[in-house]
């Protein structure tokens, strides 16, 4: 493992989410707040010093793609313009290792909100599925707020938000009966996307919560249209 400081928080913070990824949504604890086909997208209303912080589960079963595929596509900051809609700015601010990077993002503001950006660094990652053999590996991206000597201090300029995020993939392949090749039309992948974004900077929590059920839904649908859209007569990466 590359010897850099973060390192062994990457590590800790990544196995943590992809345990919380699989944990789904059991307990009664998730309120079920968007659906739209397969996605599911749910939510607990928690707040820290009087702003929500509302932790976010959300399950989604896409045809077509390998979940290499689909935590590629999230993990490429060369592409997150083309489905991420609320960014004005990003900037790679260290390359730790080809699938780790430091990333700074400046988000377009959204009224009622000032203006925010995250630091955070990100890291994608195969993890051999240890419970069903046959079953394909498990992908994994991550996103977790750091700190950072290169990100600019906007001393009052902006609001930084904390977050931690997963995307947790899982493919399965149907084989065709005839024994024919495998096709994007034999490929299932399921998602788990887990998100708690500390907002930073008091936001109004009506004008919030209606901002993450307005723009959470829209986002892994574009997203996940996106990864569709780009995979579509490519070869199939696994
Ligand atoms: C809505 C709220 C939860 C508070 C929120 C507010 C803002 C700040 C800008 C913003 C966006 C939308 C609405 C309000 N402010 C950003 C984010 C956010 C940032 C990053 C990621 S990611 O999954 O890492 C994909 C890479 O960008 C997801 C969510 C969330």
């Amino acid at each position: 493992a590359p010897a850099h400081p973060l390192w062994p928080e990457i590590e800790r913070v990544t196995l943590e989410q992809l345990q919380y990824a699989r944990l789904g949504v059991e307990g009664g604890v998730w309120q079920l707040f968007a659906e739209d086909g397969e996605m599911k997208m749910y939510k607990r209303e928690e707040e820290v010093d009087g702003l929500a912080v509302d932790p976010l589960k959300a399950v989604h079963t896409v045809k077509g793609v390998t979940g290499r595929e689909m935590t590629h596509y999230f993990f490429s900051p060369d592409v997150r313009f083309e489905w991420e809609t609320t960014l004005e700015q990003m900037k790679v601010l260290e390359t730790i290792a080809d699938d780790t990077l430091v990333i700074l993002q400046i988000h377009k503001r959204v009224w009622p909100a000032s203006q925010r950006d995250a630091l955070f660094w990100s890291h994608v990652r195969r993890v051999p599925n240890d419970t069903d053999r046959d079953a394909q590996d498990i992908w994994i991206a991550c996103n977790h707020s750091t700190e950072h000597h290169e990100a600019p201090s906007n001393e009052g300029k902006m609001v930084r938000v904390a977050l931690t995020v997963c995307l947790v993939c899982q493919t399965s392949i149907e084989p065709p009966a005839d024994g024919g090749p495998v096709t994007r039309d034999h490929l299932t992948c399921k998602i788990t996307y887990c998100s708690v974004v500390n907002p930073g900077g008091w936001v109004p929590t009506s004008a919030l919560r209606a901002v993450y059920k307005r723009e959470y839904p829209k986002f892994l649908k574009r997203f996940t249209q996106y990864v569709k859209d780009r995979c579509d007569k490519q070869p199939i990466l696994f």
